[in-house]
């Protein structure tokens, strides 16, 4: 039986890293960034006032006797005012937040602390010398690295990119990802459903799995245990595809038609992984395209794809962190083991605590949709108590 890593480190195997794109800034949301970014320009781009109020010389904006000053208002600077007016001494200038700070200015004065004079100002209160100034590159300094290859891009990213002038991005092209589901016993949603029949659900589960690793799915029209009906399918489908994921049909039943395919076609290898959910895998390649196949049970389809897929695929893009957040955790509640597997437990993980939702069962898969985490438990744990610390892996956040 192989260990966890030795599959993760077989399906990792088979996918080489994507090549990357150039793509305009909008565009690259949710994308991983493949070419490091450096600033052209610092932020703040200038010396800027953080309050709208008055630019002045601390020295001079309170009396020896500590009664308010009253001043001269020589300039008006708006944010976007562009020339350079220096602060004339015994006076000061009006100035708005994000607006530049004239020269000789040191402190500006919230516009509360004086009477909002125009001509003339009365300054009430003086704040710390240096007060609500943004100096120029305390941010980021020009020539500095804004973004690294690797990262993913989302709303901060995007935001940054953008402050620092950059109007395109080099990022990694999405992984294409088929998806076919096998099952005689499969309906799609919206038909009625015999005895004996359940709706295919697997395919959307998986595609909204590959969407969030990065991928670009695209589900295949599921097919009934029937090898000849399988192995069509993946032929007229496989060309162009960066990965084939398939659902089903891996076990030790009569009719494991992945199984009994895949005989017959590629280089897939199928064995047991020392996991619960998650027993039963394959991968491999077919015509040169990597296949990896899941176990049928949704949970077990949803834990092979995060533990083997989705760190495969978010590797191939690049990310600098391929695998999800884990945290520490105290159980609330005891649990059960069995030896020799590491077992991937549903829970709800909230303030360092997590508690168990629903069993190990791998049809459970309304307990799997309340969980936000999945609890780890090494192969060599069989129990432990209530107040017991696990590590969990946090599976809420497509981009964390
Ligand atoms: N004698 C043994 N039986 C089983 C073993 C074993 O080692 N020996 N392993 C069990 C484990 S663990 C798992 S997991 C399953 C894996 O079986 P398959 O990958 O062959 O999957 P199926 O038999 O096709 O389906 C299992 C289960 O999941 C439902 N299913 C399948 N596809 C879908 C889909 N697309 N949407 C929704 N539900 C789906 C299916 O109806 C079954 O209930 O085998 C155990 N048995
Ligand atoms: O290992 Mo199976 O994947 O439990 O349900």
């Amino acid at each position: 039986m192989r260990s966890v890593e030795e599959h993760q480190a077989v399906v990792d195997g088979l996918l080489p890293a994507m090549p990357a794109e150039t793509v305009p800034l909008a565009e690259a949301h949710g994308r991983v960034l493949a070419r490091d970014v450096v600033a052209q320009v610092p932020l703040p781009g200038f010396d800027n006032s953080a309050m709208d109020g008055y630019a002045g010389r601390w020295a001079e904006l309170a009396a020896a006797d500590g009664s308010p000053v009253r001043l001269p208002v020589a300039e008006d600077i708006p944010a976007g005012r562009t020339d350079v007016v220096p602060l004339a001494p015994g006076t000061v200038h009006r100035i708005m937040t994000g607006a530049p700070l004239p020269p000789g200015a040191d402190v500006v004065v919230p516009v509360e602390l004086t009477d909002a004079g125009t001509e003339v100002v009365e300054i009430r209160a003086r704040p710390p010398i240096g007060s609500h100034l943004r100096a120029a590159g305390e941010d980021i300094a020009a020539g500095t690295m804004a973004l690294s290859a690797g990262a993913p891009l989302a709303a901060a990213q995007l935001g940054l990119a953008a402050a620092v002038g950059v109007t395109e991005l080099s990022v990694r092209s999405r992984p294409r990802v088929l998806i076919l589901s096998t099952g005689s016993e499969l309906v799609a949603p919206g038909r009625p459903l015999a005895r004996g029949q359940i709706y295919e659900s697997n395919s959307v589960l998986l595609a909204a799995a590959v969407e969030e690793a990065g991928g670009i799915p695209r589900r295949l029209h599921f097919v009934p245990d029937d090898v000849d009906q399988f192995l069509a399918t993946v032929r007229a489908e496989l060309a162009g595809a960066d990965l084939l994921v398939t659902s089903g049909g891996v076990s030790a039943g009569a009719y494991e038609v992945v199984k009994d395919a895949f005989a017959t076609l590629g280089t897939v290898e199928f064995g047991k992984v020392a996991m619960q959910p998650g027993g039963p895998q394959g991968a491999g390649t077919v015509d040169g395209v990597p296949v990896v196949t899941l176990p049928g049970n949704p949970v077990s389809a949803f834990v092979s794809f995060e533990v083997f897929v989705r760190p495969a695929l978010r590797r191939a893009l690049g990310h600098a962190s391929p695998h999800r957040l884990r945290a520490p955790a105290r159980l609330t509640s005891s649990l059960r083991s069995p030896a020799g597997r590491r077992q991937f437990l549903r829970g709800r993980y909230d303030a360092g605590e997590v508690s168990q939702v629903g069993g190990p069962g791998s049809h459970l898969v309304a307990h799997l949709a309340r969980a936000n985490c999945l609890v780890v438990v090494p192969e060599d744990v069989t129990e432990l108590p209530a107040g017991a610390a696990v590590d969990v892996v946090l599976i809420e956040g497509a981009l964390q």
